[in-house]
């Protein structure tokens, strides 16, 4: 049956507008009114297509989470915590209509949305002969400054949090299971499945974000694209190179067991594979203990993975990559890049 418009947003209102801490006016006017309390608002972007960021069979559920998760996480690479959000739908057509489909997205979103203490304030929806589109636009608020790409300095060690490189392994099974072009994996299903779990409902790092940018990390951003792709808008932005140890990068056990000590798929999955929503951060050694017992507390792992450099005007490459005490040359495809 299809949806009218009206509907539809009367629909949305209902299952995902839940009260929200500053909101003055949410859903339902020309525009949300939203109060800072005095503290400096961070807002941040991310758009999802259907084919690009995710399969058009997805489960609504997993879609609700996910959307939500890449932008959330963008706020945690700054250090911001979460307040509202905005959610414009380009909705394609559907036999069944979208009324089944809105309720199971809310719960996904929702599962995400009050556990970050985060409210939808408004949106916008639209029918799109195109495939369906999700554009996110998240705010928070910051307390004291926020992490920058450009803050790294010369001595830094560079940390990433949790592990990388299981939702790339999970999209290649993925694009197998479909008859796609994609490298298979040699794991049990358990193992499989917990990588899957990694790509659907990817986690964003709030609580150690915030805990970091208070205890003075000043440089940080979300791995999304591909730890090498993302390290390298650090380096770019701060004007520095680096060494990264690739034996470092933290891997779970289900993803130590696809690799199998292998370097091409260390190379396509945690060092460019991207869709992580890790933090990558930048700090000065004095900080390690102090982020180490940070990282306790949240219970969740922080490995140090490198080292900021100086910039070198003779080296070709921004990253001194090792191996096992070799030096490695990059791959050429550093991480995930929209190409237009
Ligand atoms: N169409 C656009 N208009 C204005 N700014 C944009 C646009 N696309 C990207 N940006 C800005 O470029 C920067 C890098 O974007 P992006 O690579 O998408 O970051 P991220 O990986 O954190 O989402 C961000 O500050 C973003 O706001
Ligand atoms: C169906 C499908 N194809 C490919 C990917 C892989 N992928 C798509 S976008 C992306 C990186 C992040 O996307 P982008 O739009 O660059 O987000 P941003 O960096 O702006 O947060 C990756 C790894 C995927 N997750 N699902
Ligand atoms: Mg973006």
């Amino acid at each position: 049956m299809a949806n009218e418009e009206f509907a539809l947003i009367a629909q949305l209102q209902k299952d995902l507008g839940h009260v929200g801490k500053g909101v003055r006016l949410g859903i339902g006017d020309d525009a949300a009114w939203l109060d800072t309390e005095g503290r400096t608002l961070v807002s941040s972007m991310d758009t999802l297509v259907a084919g690009r960021h995710f399969f058009a069979d997805v489960h609504p559920a997993d879609l609700g989470w996910k959307a939500l998760a890449v932008n959330l996480s963008d706020l945690a690479a700054m250090g911001a915590i979460p307040r509202w959000c905005l959610l414009s739908l380009a909705l394609p057509p559907l036999a069944e209509g979208y009324g089944q489909w809105v309720q199971d997205f809310a719960a996904g979103w929702l599962a995400l949305a009050e556990r970050a203490d985060v409210a939808l304030v408004g949106g916008d929806t639209v029918a799109t002969d195109g495939p369906l589109t999700l554009s996110i636009t998240a705010l928070g608020v910051v307390e004291q400054g926020v992490m920058r790409r450009d803050a790294a300095s010369v001595g830094d060690l560079i940390w990433v949090t949790g592990t990388l490189g299981d939702a790339a392994a999970a999209l290649d099974r993925a694009f197998v299971s479909r008859g796609l072009p994609g490298w298979a994996l040699n794991c049990s299903e358990t193992c499989a499945q917990a990588l899957e779990n990694r790509r659907l409902r990817p986690q964003p790092r709030l609580d150690f974000a915030r805990a970091a940018v208070a205890a003075g990390v000043t440089c940080a951003l979300d791995c999304s694209d591909g730890f090498l792709a993302d390290l390298g808008h650090i380096l770019q932005a701060s004007g520095l190179r680096a060494r990264v140890d690739l034996e470092h990068l933290p891997l779970s056990s289900a993803l130590r067991e696809c690799i199998d000590s292998d370097l091409q798929r260390l190379l396509r999955w945690p060092l460019t594979g991207g869709d992580d929503y890790e933090l990558i951060f930048c700090a000065p050694p004095s900080l390690t203990g102090t982020l180490m017992a940070l990282a306790t507390n949240c219970a969740l792992p922080i490995t140090a993975v490198g080292e900021v450099l100086p910039a070198d005007p003779h080296a070709a490459e921004d990253v001194d990559l090792y191996w096992q005490g070799q030096s490695l040359s990059l791959p050429m495809n550093r991480g995930h890049q929209h190409v237009f």
